[in-house]
């Protein structure tokens, strides 16, 4: 299977502190409302079937349910799912949860999907570009999907590294690899070779100065793209 256990166990191990908002998922908490309101830009989720793939603790699938989609989120962190089930619990949300991975899901559900999103988890899998085939499998013809990571270069080895997780200690130290960070031309391949057209692309940035979060065009460090499965 395209799974990396040493990711899985370093997110369950963290799964209770997932809602938190001053935890370790504080970046989490910050930037979603900046990657939903860029999602919307491109499709409304209101009656849509959406799927989160990686979906960890459920902050953006549940923002999804929120936003009117009929939501799923995948995940193969039982316990970050658990969280994530208690959560839409106590906040009334309604959605779906599942353990298994985006690829074996493809076998089950393909073609299902107004909405796949698959954020910041692509750099946590041994192979990436297989599950950027599973997503467009996932999606209806026609459907809209999106991906964010984190560029491969020196800028985003200092921000997302050493500034993250040494200096400003946003992150566990060891949360991320920078062998594994995607640059937006390698992203771009993967979508090109599942049959998937760019409709936009967008970069998330981190002010340290006043600690806030932006969406622009410089994607030397977070960035998110959208693409459109072919008809
Ligand atoms: C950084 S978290 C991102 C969570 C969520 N996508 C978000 O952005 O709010 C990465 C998530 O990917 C999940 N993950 C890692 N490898 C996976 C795999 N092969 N299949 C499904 N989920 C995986 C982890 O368990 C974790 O919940």
């Amino acid at each position: 299977m395209n799974v990396d256990q040493s990711e899985i166990a370093k997110f369950s191990a963290l799964a209770h502190r997932w809602w938190d908002p001053n935890s370790e998922f504080k970046p989490l908490h910050a930037i979603n409302p900046l990657r939903l309101n860029w999602i919307k830009s491109f499709i409304s989720l209101e009656g849509k079937q959406a799927l989160d793939v990686g979906c960890g603790g459920g902050i953006l699938a549940e923002s999804m349910a929120q936003s009117g989609a009929s939501a799923t989120g995948i995940d193969l962190s039982e316990k970050a799912l658990k969280v994530a089930e208690l959560h839409a619990l106590e906040v009334g949300a309604k959605l779906n949860y599942r353990a298994i991975s985006a690829e074996a899901l493809a076998q089950e559900n393909a073609g299902q999907y107004d909405v796949v999103t698959c954020m910041e988890m692509l750099e946590h899998v041994p192979d990436p570009a297989s599950v950027v085939r599973a997503c467009a499998a996932l999606a209806k013809p026609g459907g809209t999907l999106f991906f964010s990571t984190l560029n491969r270069n020196p800028k985003s080895y200092l921000f997302a590294i050493l500034g993250a997780e040494y200096l400003l200690r946003l992150l566990p130290k060891g949360t991320h690899e920078y062998a594994k960070f995607i640059k937006p031309s390698e992203l771009i391949a993967f979508t090109r070779e599942a049959q998937l057209d760019l409709l936009g692309m967008k970069g998330m940035s981190y002010n340290p100065l006043t600690q806030v979060y932006s969406l622009g065009s410089d994607m030397d460090v977070n960035y998110m793209i959208a693409v459109r499965k072919c008809t």
